[in-house]
């Protein structure tokens, strides 16, 4: 489908999509969503899931159609820079903490509890209102009540992130401009615009270390990852068969703590799985009762000894230019074997392709793709970029294709090791 559907197409689509998700929502007998109830809302499923990401895709395509390109554009402009303004405010004065959860509040009493005149707390929540952020109450529009995304600021996992979220994207991505045209691209942390944004001398990663604080919410925001079925290393244990390395051993190569191989291993116990993360990650590992991982500090940069039958690299060539992806392969080179097997594992996407019903997913990634340039100055690739990275340095690698389960954002990119030829 191109970007110039017709409405008549759009309006096909729409009603398809809405219908399915109606069946949907009868079959399991789910309640029909609601912007004030996080008790109502639809459950996270990958059926569910599937549909109403496409359906999102699809009415931001009508909305292109509906809107004058100027009203669009100011939308982009004005809107946009005002948005992220609104919700760093809204986060840094702690106002939506102090909404209680389950009423709504009078505007002056809340004024008087975030510091604030009456009038600019009125204004900044009437905006954000726009944004589906807080609800004024219809009978009493002096008082304000959450929704179920102002309520998601307050309480759960994505309360104490925002805080990283509205300071760390928005002076990265504000200075790409500034990035691009000082150095032509943002290869690597040092021309990342992270740095300008910042108004720091330190990369993203040396800000980090100075900054614990930002340092804990970035750490723990990767970890929620784990909580997110989009993301959840769950589908990795049912994308492959990984029985076949019963009595053989994989090698977690900037495995972290090891929660990938955690979940591989309590399905498949009898594969031994080595994780191994830098020196001062290995340190911070305790064993886990009843699954029997190995540790061991190991730079991916240095020639790898370890010999094992599959190595996996789960969300490590995306934080890494072409250059130090092709360092980390051929350090591995050394420990390849007759029939070893490499997967990686990345948000992939299959070309630059995108259509309406592929938006919302298009639009993740390339987000994410974007967050590497601006933060650390790597990238997000297709399976194409993966495939010529790897057997540019490895060309015994052949490829086997890549694997990735309904619901799942993440591909599991597969090569086995060949130097015979078949007779
Ligand atoms: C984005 S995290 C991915 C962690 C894990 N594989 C996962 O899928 O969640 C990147 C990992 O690479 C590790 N790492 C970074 N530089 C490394 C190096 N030179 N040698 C080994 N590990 C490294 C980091 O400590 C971190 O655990």
């Amino acid at each position: 489908m191109s970007l110039h559907t017709l409405p008549n197409d759009i309006q096909n689509l729409i009603g398809q999509l809405t219908d399915r998700l109606e069946d949907w929502i009868k079959t399991n007998h789910a309640d029909v969503p609601s912007n004030f109830d996080s008790s109502e809302r639809l459950k996270s499923n990958p059926d569910a899931d599937e549909t109403k990401g496409r359906l999102i895709g699809v009415l931001e395509q009508l909305k292109w159609l509906l809107y004058e390109p100027t009203d669009y554009l100011k939308e982009l402009t004005q809107g946009r820079s005002l948005d992220i303004g609104t919700v760093r405010a809204l986060v840094r004065l702690g106002i939506p903490a102090k909404v209680p959860a389950n009423r709504d509040i009078a505007v002056v009493e809340l004024a008087s509890k975030v510091f604030v005149t009456a009038k600019a707390l009125t204004r900044l929540l009437s905006y954000a209102e726009t944004l589906g952020l807080f609800r004024f109450t219809v009978e009493d529009r002096s008082r304000v009540g959450h929704t179920v995304f102002s309520a998601g600021l307050a309480q759960g996992v994505y309360a104490e992130l925002a805080a990283w979220d509205v300071t760390v994207p928005p002076a990265a991505s504000i200075e790409l401009s500034t990035a691009l045209r000082t150095y032509g691209s943002c290869d690597g942390p040092e021309k990342a615009s992270f740095k300008i944004g910042m108004g720091t001398e330190d990369n993203f990663y040396q800000w980090h270390k100075n900054n614990p604080v930002y340092a804990d919410l970035f750490h723990k925001g990767m970890a929620s990852e784990q909580e997110d079925p989009r993301t959840s290393p769950q589908h990795i244990v049912n994308t492959y068969d990984w029985s076949s390395f019963n009595g053989k051993v994989i090698v977690d190569l900037g495995g972290s703590t090891g929660h990938v191989s955690k979940s591989i291993i309590k399905a498949h116990p009898e594969v031994q799985i080595v994780v191994q993360d830098q020196a001062d990650v290995i340190a911070t590992t305790k064993p886990t009762e009843g699954v029997s991982l190995r540790f061991v500090a190991h730079d991916f940069f240095e020639v790898q000894t370890y010999v094992a039958d599959a190595y996996i690299l789960r969300y490590i060539f995306h934080n890494w230019t072409d250059e130090d992806c092709v360092r980390i392969l051929k350090a591995l080179r050394p420990a390849l074997r007759e029939g070893t097997k490499l997967f990686v594992m990345e948000l992939v996407q299959d070309g630059y392709a995108m259509s309406p019903e592929s938006w919302f997913e298009d639009r993740i990634i390339r987000r994410r793709d974007m967050q590497m340039m601006s933060f650390i100055g790597a990238s997000e690739r297709t399976i194409d970029d993966y495939d010529k990275l790897v057997h540019d340095v490895i060309p015994e690698f052949q490829f086997e294709g890549s694997h990735r389960p309904a619901g799942s954002f993440v591909a599991m990119l597969e090569w086995t090791f060949v130097t015979m030829e078949d007779e």
